[in-house]
Parts: C-alpha cells; sequence; structure tokens
C-alpha cells in the first residue's frame, strides 16, 4: 500500500544506487542495489560516491562494542528495473539511528538519492529526522506488504533459499534440507523480530495479519540480559548453547514421575517454564547458560504454540519463519521445526529462509521500483 506521502515514480530519481531500508524495534535493515555495469549512466563522481559508502557500510555494518561484526551479504545477479545487479545486505541496530544519519551525511549519501524508500515503525518514528540529518524524503511502505513481496522476490533470486530441517531432534542426523517454495499458498508467515506478527498468506498480494505476540526476540534478548548479565543477542545464543534447560524448567515427569500417557504428554515435555526457580536450592545450581538456554526455549515454544494454533485456525500446512530472531539461532529453529512437526502429527512444516531478516528492506525497494 502506497503511503500518502510518497513521491510518485514518474519523479523518482532513478540514479543509482537504490536503497531500501526496514527501520525495526531493535535492528535497522539496510538493502543497496549496485548496477553490475557501474557505467550504466553514473558520472564519475557518484560512483566514487557509490564506493566510499559502500566501503563505509561494509566495514560498520556493526555498530557498539559487542565485539561482534554483523556479516555483509549480497546476492548477485539480480534484475531491478531490467538491470543486472548486486543486492548489499547491511543491518545496524536501530538505538544507532542517529550516528548512522550523521555518518551518511559526511559520506555524500544526500548527494547520490533524495528519497529513501522505507518500511517497519522507524520510518515513522525517523521520517523527521532523515529530512533535517540528510535532506531525504522517506518513502514509506506497509511492513508486511513489504515482507512477503521481498521474501517472494528474494526466493525466486536464490534456488537455495528456502528450507526445513530434517529429524530437527537427532543430533547425528538433522540436517538442513532445500525446499522447493515455487507453489507455497496458503501459508503462515511468522515474523519473529522485537514481537512477533502472525500473517496468513492466500496469494502474493492477499496477506491478513491474523495474530501476534509482544513475547518475540526482544523479549528473548532483554530477559536474557537481566537473567545472564549478557550484553548481545551473540552472546545470549552462545551462553544458550551451553545450558541446559531442564535445570531450570519443571518438566512432565518432575510432576508425574514419566509420561502423563492418558493425555499424551511425554515425561521430557516442559510442564513448568522457569518452574524450578521457586527453590532457593535449585536457584543456586543453575548456570548463566541454563538461564539463557530456558529463556531461549520459553519463548521459542511459545512462539511455535502459537503459531500451531494459528496454522489450524487458517487451515495452513506450511508455516514459514522469518525475522532476526532466527539469525545464527539453529536451537530456536530445530525448536519449532519439532514442535511443528510433533504437535500436528506431521501434518505441518515449519519452514526458514536463509535472508530471514531483510525481506522488509527488500520488499519496499520492489515496491518504490514497481517491480511488484
Ligand atoms: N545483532 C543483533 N542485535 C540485536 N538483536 C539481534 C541481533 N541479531 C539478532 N537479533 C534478534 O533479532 C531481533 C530483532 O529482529 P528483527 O527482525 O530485526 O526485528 P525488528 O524489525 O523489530 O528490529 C532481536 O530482538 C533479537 O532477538
Ligand atoms: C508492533 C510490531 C508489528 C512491530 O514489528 P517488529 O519491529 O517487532 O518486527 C510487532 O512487534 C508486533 O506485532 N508485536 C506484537 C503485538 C501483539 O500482537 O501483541
Amino acid at each position: 500500500m502506497l503511503d500518502r506521502n510518497i513521491v510518485p515514480m514518474t519523479s523518482v530519481n532513478s540514479t543509482m544506487p537504490w536503497f531500501g531500508m526496514d527501520i525495526g524495534g531493535t535492528l535497522s535493515k539496510l538493502v543497496y542495489f549496485e548496477p553490475k555495469d557501474m557505467m550504466q549512466g553514473e558520472s564519475e563522481s557518484e560512483i566514487e560516491i557509490l564506493k566510499s559508502i559502500r566501503k563505509y557500510l561494509t566495514k560498520n555494518s556493526s555498530y557498539g562494542k559487542t565485539g561482534h561484526r554483523d556479516t555483509h551479504l549480497q546476492m548477485d545477479n539480480v534484475v531491478l528495473r531490467g538491470i543486472v545487479g548486486t543486492l548489499h545486505f547491511i543491518r545496524f541496530p536501530t538505538s544507532k539511528m542517529k550516528n548512522f544519519l550523521v555518518l551518511a551525511n559526511q559520506k555524500g549519501m544526500a548527494k547520490l538519492v533524495t528519497t529513501v524508500c522505507a518500511t517497519g515503525g522507524g520510518a515513522y518514528k525517523f521520517e523527521e529526522d532523515f529530512k533535517r540529518e540528510v535532506n531525504m524524503k522517506l518513502a514509506k511502505y506497509d511492513e508486511f506488504e513489504s515482507l512477503l513481496k521481498g521474501l517472494l522476490y528474494i526466493d525466486k533470486n536464490n534456488p537455495t533459499e528456502c528450507y526445513y530441517w530434517s529429524n530437527p531432534t537427532d543430533g547425528t542426523k538433522c540436517s538442513k534440507v532445500q525446499y522447493d517454495f515455487s507453489s507455497p499458498y496458503p501459508f503462515l508467515l511468522v515474523n519473529i523480530g522485537s514481537g512477533v506478527s502472525i500473517l496468513s498468506v492466500n496469494s502474493a498480494t492477499e496477506c491478513k495479519r491474523v495474530s501476534g505476540t509482544s513475547l518475540g526476540g526482544g523479549t528473548f534478548l532483554g530477559l536474557c540480559c537481566l537473567l545472564t548479565g549478557c550484553n548481545s543477542f551473540e552472546e545470549a545464543i552462545g551462553l544458550a548453547a551451553e545450558g541446559d534447560h531442564t535445570h531450570v524448567d519443571k518438566l512432565v515427569k518432575d510432576i508425574y514421575g514419566g509420561d502423563y500417557a492418558k493425555f499424551g504428554l511425554p515425561g521430557d515435555l516442559v510442564a513448568s517454564s522457569f518452574g524450578q526457580m521457586n527453590s532457593r536450592d535449585r536457584r543456586s545450581k543453575v548456570s548463566r547458560q541454563d538461564l539463557a538456554r530456558a529463556t531461549l526455549v520459553t519463548i521459542t515454544n511459545n512462539i511455535g504454540s502459537i503459531a500451531r494454533m494459528c496454522a489450524i485456525q487458517q487451515k495452513v500446512e506450511r508455516v514459514v519463519f522469518i525475522g532476526n530472531f532466527l539469525r545464527v539461532n539453529p536451537i530456536a529453529m530445530k525448536l519449532l521445526a519439532y514442535a511443528m512437526e510433533y504437535w500436528s502429527n506431521a501434518s505441518m512444516k515449519a519452514l526458514f529462509l536463509e535472508h530471514e531478516g531483510y525481506f522488509g528492506a527488500v520488499g519496499c525497494l520492489l515496491q518504490y521500483h514497481g517491480e511488484t
């Protein structure tokens, strides 16, 4: 859906590069398109500015002292407005938006483009800042429509984009398996960002938000920081990988002594998340790793459970999980894969995508350029 303030296509500044942003509650995702043939309509000075911005974005794709630099990703040989080029993917914390704007100004980004297409809540929140700091207009697009358009475009351009986890609970047999997503409808799209939005998708142009929960990626990170003293998502995931949630959670077997067979509840199922932590003795024995793992399991299982109920309600079998919560997070993906399969008697499938957090930024770029 085109925002009222949008610049019509006829007046779009069509010089390179083309930027698309998804300014989320935690992370800002920036995608830019670089044509293969740099001389196509470009002046020397534009090329120099572009090179300098690219160098800067590549080197500074992560801000702050987290000790971790985000990977700079790219996708070659994509076509935008009939031009072959490369899509570059960058992300940085939304809390550093002011720094980004100052640096973008210094690097001459504003000389290249007068309008940046943007989606996510920050497209509204930071609109005035963009105008004031870099004299740029934001062409705003709806975040869910952008997500869907970006997802379909990236999947079409990358044959290995979509996959599922086979044997998700078996450490030795578990593996990523490519999935053909060319006939995907209907499907459920679960976007795990700061919070969680669940969309029911019936066609490339038909999607509706059917549910959501505030217990999302932001909750995992926030609780993990509080409980373990960690300072970054990467650290939280690293701790979780070393921990054991059964030291923290109360399982069915802790209550029943085994399975609750009559109602099909296996003994190893979590009966009460963090349920052991009301005991001082237990609390004195848990590690930071155990707490991180239990937080990850709690948040992930809750999302899986809501997603499964939505899938039943919407009568869909494919559930696609995206969002940066799943970044470097195979534990959560495998939990979701297992939960969807187990509780649906294998009638539902959890699907995942390689560029999990970038679809909004790509989608608004496509819409701006009429590539829908
Ligand atoms: N480097 C990171 N910094 C902060 N959060 C991260 C990072 N990588 C992954 N995450 C996870 O991704 C979530 C944000 O996901 P994202 O899809 O970008 O949502 P939003 O659009 O709300 O920012 C965070 O809440 C956190 O769980
Ligand atoms: C408000 C949001 C759409 C913002 O998207 P996000 O930045 O989290 O990706 C999302 O956080 C959300 O849907 N939250 C859950 C609200 C609820 O249904 O309770």
